[in-house]
């Protein structure tokens, strides 16, 4: 990256001093070649054309060339930053789900994964880039100035360091508070929208809508009063910058008819230096954006790191423990409680489930069986005690790596618009169409995928909403069956389907994977009746069906 910046860097440099060249030799030229055609025939020989015009010429190539190339450099530079970001943004925000993102709007985290990392890439093409090309570029063309005339380069200094202060007090004061507005009522905005639009169906029969609208019109309006102030303020400064320039010319063109008077400068070189005053602007005139794209990826870089941690603190990683066989679930003296609640899920509970198992969990509803996997998968954290799989902890286990030995189809399995096959595929990629097949058959599907036309390929639409309820449950079982994992979770299996089909489902089931630890969280008896054990869930506690409390 630092290569790409230092090579845009010198593009862009190279930009402006050919833009330079190019105006201060067309201003050499053409005032020299009009004061040769009026002093005469013989003066006007003796004028040497060629130099300033082949001048004139190599620096238009050169200004067209590097304009190209810093573009396209920048550009490369700014997609691979913005790659970089993202995978940063993504390998930070994912480890925290779900628990670390209870508090977090869908849209809002969207908003902070891709505008805001784009908010940050224009830090380096919209913010250093133009600054650093301002100094360095104004260092050359006061240098250049002062060979020709000194007291020009004084004033041209000057003008440039004005026309930078300028830019920098009136945009100061409120830069930083604007673009801290502009980017919170952006992402308030992008927030209400997600949700309206993921939830138009219950926002429609709720009767919602028309206040989903009063709210997004509301933040839009505020969003454009901040658009507005942050265009005020940048015309602003361009005004500055643009009245700093006329001043600065019009003094250096004083100086200049001096120094003609005394003798010190030949005529074509005062509309060379007026010429040049204007060309060495052009590279301040990019200041004002400079400044607000810089406060706007100072506030994009403080909210992605708000939620996403420090950068410095990405040290190397440890390698998770990996669960060992036999893999056991072992819950010992377990309390937890989800922040702000009053009555824990877990009251020091203890409880173990051998391999092979097959294992109901039942209780009244909100009692926290669904909760168990929260804890199993490590996503909650426990106040005290342990939960260990496979003999590890499964908080240093993580999530990705338990998912390898456990396979869970949740009440709310989330399917992708795609196909068939495509949900089925992200359970397990190299997956063939006869498993995948199997699989539906044993989800009690088959029929039903066998009545389609397209078949696998039938097309799901947006979250499945092609699908029934009781069919969308049924495919997750179906992914849950691809994965060659030795233990099976289903929450609430057999919800909304008939006593026919559940028993037909279960019994499919235990045939298909013998071998597998199962874990229903079920209210069904149909379910219970299957299973080898049967623990209730319920006060905080657990304990088998018809026995004694599991608290330790
Ligand atoms: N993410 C969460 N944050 C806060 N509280 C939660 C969260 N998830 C669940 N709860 C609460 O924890 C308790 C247990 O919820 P859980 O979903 O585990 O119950 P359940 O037994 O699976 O219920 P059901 O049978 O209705 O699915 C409930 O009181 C619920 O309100």
């Amino acid at each position: 990256m630092r290569g790409h910046l230092a090579l845009s860097l010198l593009l862009a440099c190279m930009a402006g001093l050919a833009n330079f060249g190019l105006l201060f030799l067309s201003g050499w030229l053409l005032a020299g070649a009009a004061a040769a055609g009026l002093a005469g025939q013989a003066a006007a020989r003796a004028f040497n054309i060629v130099l300033p015009a082949t001048g004139v010429r190599f620096f238009a190539m050169v200004r067209i060339g590097t304009r190209y190339l810093e573009r396209v450099v920048t550009h490369d530079g700014a997609l691979r930053l913005t790659s970089l970001l993202r995978s940063w943004t993504y390998s930070r925000l994912a480890p925290q789900a779900p628990a670390g993102l209870v508090d977090a709007r869908g849209g809002d985290l969207l908003g902070r994964f891709v505008a805001e990392t784009d908010q940050i890439t224009g830090w380096y093409t919209d913010a250093a880039i133009p600054t650093l090309r301002a100094l360095l570029c104004g260092i050359v063309f006061v240098g250049v100035f002062a060979c020709v005339l000194p007291m020009a380069a004084f004033v041209l200094a000057c003008g440039l360091a004005v026309a930078a202060l300028l830019v920098w007090a009136l945009t100061a004061p409120v830069t930083a508070r604007l673009a801290a507005r502009s980017v919170n009522e952006r992402a308030g905005l992008q927030a209400t929208m997600a949700e309206t639009l993921q939830n138009l169906g219950e926002n429609m029969t709720l009767g919602a809508m028309p206040a989903r609208y009063a709210a997004m019109a509301k933040q839009q309006q505020g969003l454009n009063a901040v658009h507005r102030r942050l265009a005020v303020m940048e015309r602003l400064a361009a005004g500055g910058v643009t009245l700093a320039m006329f001043v600065t010319a019009f003094v250096v063109l004083v100086c200049a008819a001096q120094a003609l008077q005394a003798g010190v400068l030949d005529a074509p070189e005062l509309p060379m230096l007026v010429l040049g005053v204007l060309a060495a602007f052009d590279v301040i005139s990019a200041l004002p954006t400079a400044r607000l794209a810089a406060a706007r990826a100072q506030v994009a870089a403080d909210r992605l790191t708000q939620r996403c941690g420090d950068p410095e603190q990405d040290q190397g990683t440890t390698a998770p423990a990996q669960p060992q066989a036999p893999y056991d679930l072992v819950l010992d003296a377990v309390s937890f409680s989800y922040p702000g609640a009053d009555v824990p899920v877990f009251d020091r509970v203890s409880l173990s489930i051998r391999q092979g198992e097959h294992v109901a969990i039942v209780g009244p509803s909100g009692a926290g069986k669904s909760s168990l996997i929260n804890l199993l998968f490590g996503f909650w954290q426990p106040q005290a005690g342990h939960v260990l799989f496979g003999g590890v902890d499964v908080q240093t286990t993580g999530a990705e790596s338990l998912s390898r030995f456990i396979s869970v189809a949740a009440q709310d399995s989330y399917l992708f618009a795609g196909s068939m096959r495509d949900n089925l595929r992200l359970a397990n990629p190299d997956a063939t169409q006869a498993e995948m097949l199997a699989a539906l058959q044993t989800a009690c599907l088959g029929t039903f995928v066998a009545s389609l036309p397209d078949g696998l390929d039938t097309l799901l639409g947006n979250e499945g909403l092609r699908l029934s309820g009781g069919q969308a449950r049924r495919l997750s079982i179906a992914q849950a069956l691809l994965r060659p994992a030795p233990w099976l979770v289903l929450d609430e299996p057999t919800q909304g389907l008939d006593a026919a089909t559940a028993q037909a489902l279960m019994a499919a089931l235990l045939q298909a994977r013998p071998e597998a630890t199962i874990v229903c969280m079920t209210h069904s008896q149909d379910v219970q009746a299957c299973m080898h054990r049967v623990l209730r869930v319920e006060g905080g506690r657990v304990w088998p069906e018809g026995g004694a409390d599991m608290k330790s």
